[in-house]
């Protein structure tokens, strides 16, 4: 808007007078005023420029989109209410008493958690849901409709809990959990007739849907956990064996949020593979990024640890790193792991190798993440690892993590 004051005589002629150009305001197109607008009122008074649109919102980078992950949620839930029932009497010409003939209302709709798989966190989910309502019964029998029910899409792996209380685990697509029931209809009068009350006035109101205070927690799934310091190469070595693109940088904890990727085999077996952020020594006591985020591979049946070739003394990398999952998590760093020796491009890395080998006591699968040199080796041992994990899940009865 253009302060009043401008206009108080003739504004063309104000704004003329202040060195602008204007065309008469009818004869411009929408589109064109719209445009010039801003500049038009660009002029040193203060008055006018307090008046500007304010600059309009970049869209955000991919990059930045992913730092806006969110990992856990407080949802208050509340099924929807339902639908009175109604007293009224049924009444057409000549048929004065027709007898009671108030419907049913119909029952508040469900809120229900369902997991889609192309949800990756829970930043959609809001802070409260309330369902829908049922509808109220009508006269002539009429009952009332249910209320919908209302879907809350989560992402694979969401734990539910109530207090410390773990209620479901969401870890398969299309799995469902009712999170507040809707409250059922109230009856119609039609419903108290009896045969010593043929009139019956009674009718009950809609019961109110079922509260509760829910948190939902996300631990990724996936079948391999990637576990090194920060720059040790994990995103890099995910981006060079699977479809997934973190972000990779010089700088330390490049990776915020967890990342999967999918790799692909010949025979169409797929094996996802975890990359999380960093852990440096100390973790446990809230060093760095802490530890909460080794939730993520909490539900990894398999490791691998990312060892950094380029480091002066490599090999001190791995007791770290097993030390740390065992102070978030004790038994963590005794699921069946490999440990991969990465940057051996790098000519000094490369002469830490054999000592590498030697110190760790284990076969090190030395590869570089940057060239794509001796992947099929991390490749082979993951299919390996991922190949075992099923024939012991298959052995106890239980369903092997499928992708
Ligand atoms: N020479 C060489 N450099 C590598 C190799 N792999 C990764 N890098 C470099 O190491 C740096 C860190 O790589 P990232 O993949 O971001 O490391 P990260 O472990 O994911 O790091 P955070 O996310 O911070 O924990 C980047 O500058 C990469 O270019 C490799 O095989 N050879
Ligand atoms: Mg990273």
């Amino acid at each position: 808007m253009i302060p009043s004051r401008l206009f108080s005589a003739r504004p063309q002629a104000v704004l003329e007078g202040m060195g602008f150009w204007m065309l008469p305001t009818r004869s411009l197109p929408s589109r064109l005023l719209l445009r010039a607008s801003p500049r038009l009122l660009s002029v040193s008074c203060a008055d006018c420029t307090k008046h500007q649109e304010p600059p309009r919102k970049q869209p955000l980078s991919e990059k930045k989109l992913k730092r806006h992950f969110v990992d856990h949620r407080r949802v208050l839930v509340r099924g929807g209410r339902g639908g009175s029932g109604v007293s009224c009497f049924h009444s057409e010409p000549r048929k004065e008493f027709g007898g009671p003939d108030g419907g049913d209302g119909g029952n508040g709709g469900h809120v229900i958690l369902r997991v889609d798989q192309r949800v990756k966190s829970l930043s959609s989910v809001l802070s409260r849901y309330q369902g829908f309502d049922g509808e109220d019964g009508g006269r002539k029998n009429c009952f009332g409709r249910n209320g919908a029910v209302l879907y809350i899409q989560v992402p694979v792996g969401t734990l539910v809990k109530e207090g410390n209380e773990v209620l479901a685990d969401l870890s398969r697509p299309g799995d469902e959990f009712i999170a507040a029931v809707g409250g059922s209809g109230g009856k119609g009068n039609r419903f108290f007739l009896a045969n010593d009350n043929r009139a019956p006035t009674t009718c009950t109101p809609g019961q109110p849907g079922q509260e509760r205070v829910l948190f939902l927690e996300l631990k990724t799934v996936a079948h391999a956990g990637l576990i090194g310091f920060p720059n040790a190469g994990k995103s890099s070595l995910l981006r060079a064996i699977s479809n997934a693109r973190p972000a990779v940088a010089s700088y330390p904890f490049t990776t915020l949020n967890p990342h999967v990727g999918i790799v692909h085999y010949e025979d169409h077996q797929q094996i996802a593979v975890a990359d999380i952020p960093g852990i440096i020594r100390g973790a446990h006591q809230n060093r760095g990024l802490g530890l909460a985020f080794l939730r993520h591979i909490e539900r990894c049946p398999f490791l691998l640890f990312l060892v950094d070739l380029s480091v002066p003394e490599p090999w001190t990398q791995l007791d770290h790193l097993k030390y740390e999952l065992e102070q978030y998590n004790e038994g963590l760093s005794k699921r069946p792991y490999a440990v991969v020796a990465n940057k051996i491009d790098l000519p000094q890395a490369r002469a830490r190798l054999p000592q590498l080998q030697a110190r760790l006591g284990q076969e090190a699968i030395a590869l570089s993440a940057a060239t794509g040199e001796n992947l099929e080796e991390l490749l082979l041992r993951l299919k390996e690892l991922h190949d075992r994990h099923v024939a012991t899940e298959l052995e106890h009865g239980r369903q092997p993590l499928r992708w």
